[in-house]
């Protein structure tokens, strides 16, 4: 019990706000993913150009340009890059930069592709060096060169590619070699999610898992979602178990708002850990500045995991900011906790570097 007990509270996998997919989403996402860009929720910008480029590319019966989708996890790369696959008509052959492991193994990949295929390159900032390299003529000029025999013997036998869309999806664009960035035809930067989108997703996957919910119940969760639609996702399966067994079914704002209390996700969409570290800078060190070292031993959590699970999204949202001098609560923080910050102390509100 112990070890179960362990793995919720401390490991960033299992947290219900994780960006990250867990095994429950992997095996649900599929049906939520939508289908065309017309279902694709927000991202309007994105929506807008990738449309006039799949659109441009079908007129003159070209292959689309490569296209490089940046964004946090759970932002909906994947989706889309199925989705371009299907606005093309074209079959999508699936892989990641870590799969890739020589360059042997994307020839053998390119070299079997069809023609206007769509290649989907997850993670591709984890691709090897080589295989990069390879990737680079593959883009431009649709060919490779398969190096046959070893040593001095070794010869370079080039060959033709079927020309195809690469769609490469990064966590993060700024990893990326310029060579490689250079080589999309279009980048499309995705954003987290306004609430007002996130409640659309929700009622969309309400649809499709069958699940009664009203307006402000769905506002309820969008507002906890991180801008996420993965979270929003997986919220809405918590809280539609919730409903089945407390409420009919039905789902409105009380029940949302309770059953996400269950879960300890609060109304900004903080965790127990998200709050433990904030109430820890805020009671035990005025407000800080303090040292990420010393702020980890007093949550009980690894340094990695404050800095990496927990800070990211507390400074999206304002409430901590990462100075020199150490981490420092906003006032946001203060209030969001409903705390008081010392007068003049130069705790809380302390922006001096
Ligand atoms: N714009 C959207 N409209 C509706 N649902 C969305 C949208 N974007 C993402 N989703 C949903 O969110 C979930 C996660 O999306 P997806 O797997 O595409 O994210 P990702 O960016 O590839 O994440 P990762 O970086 O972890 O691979 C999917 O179930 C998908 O249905
Ligand atoms: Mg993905």
């Amino acid at each position: 019990m112990n070890r179960d007990d362990e793995t919720t509270t401390h490991s960033a996998d299992a947290r219900l706000v994780a960006p990250l997919a867990d095994g429950e989403d992997s095996a649900v996402e599929a049906a939520l993913r939508p289908k065309s860009l017309d279902e694709f929720v927000g991202q309007e910008r994105v929506r807008q150009q990738l449309d006039l480029v799949l659109r441009a590319a079908r007129q003159r019966g070209a292959t689309a340009d490569h296209v490089l989708l940046s964004g946090a996890p759970g932002l909906g790369k994947t989706t889309l890059s199925m989705i371009i696959a299907s606005e093309m008509n074209a079959p999508i052959r699936i892989t990641s930069g870590p799969a890739i492991q020589h360059a042997g193994d994307l020839a053998a990949i390119l070299s079997s592709l069809q023609e206007g295929e769509v290649l989907f390159l997850d993670e591709i900032h984890r691709m090897s060096r080589p295989a990069e390299e390879m990737l680079y003529m593959a883009m431009e000029d649709f060919r490779v060169d398969v190096i046959v025999g070893k040593g001095p013997g070794a010869t370079a036998i080039p060959l033709e590619l079927p020309p195809f869309t690469l769609v490469g999806a990064t966590t993060r664009a700024g990893l990326l070699p310029p060579p490689l960035r250079d080589r999309f035809g279009f980048t499309a930067h995705m954003e987290f999610y306004e609430p007002s989108e996130l409640e659309r997703v929700i009622h969309r996957s309400a649809q499709l898992l069958d699940v009664e919910i009203d307006t402000d119940g769905a506002a309820e969760i969008a507002g906890r979602s991180r801008g996420t639609p993965r979270i929003a996702n997986r919220l809405l399966r918590r809280v539609r178990d919730y409903a089945q067994v407390e409420a009919d079914g039905w789902v409105d704002r009380e029940v949302a708002a309770a059953a996400l209390k269950v879960y300890e996700v609060d109304d900004r969409g903080l965790d127990r850990l998200d709050r433990a570290v904030l109430q820890a800078l805020l009671k035990l060190f005025g407000g800080g500045p303090v040292g990420l070292s010393t702020l980890a031993v007093a949550v009980g959590e690894e340094r990695e995991t404050v800095e990496e699970v927990a800070e990211p999204f507390l400074v999206r949202e304002g409430l901590l900011a990462r100075t020199p001098r150490g981490r420092v609560a906003t006032p946001a923080a203060w209030a969001h906790l409903g705390l008081v910050p010392p007068p003049a102390s130069g705790g809380g509100q302390q922006a001096a570097f």
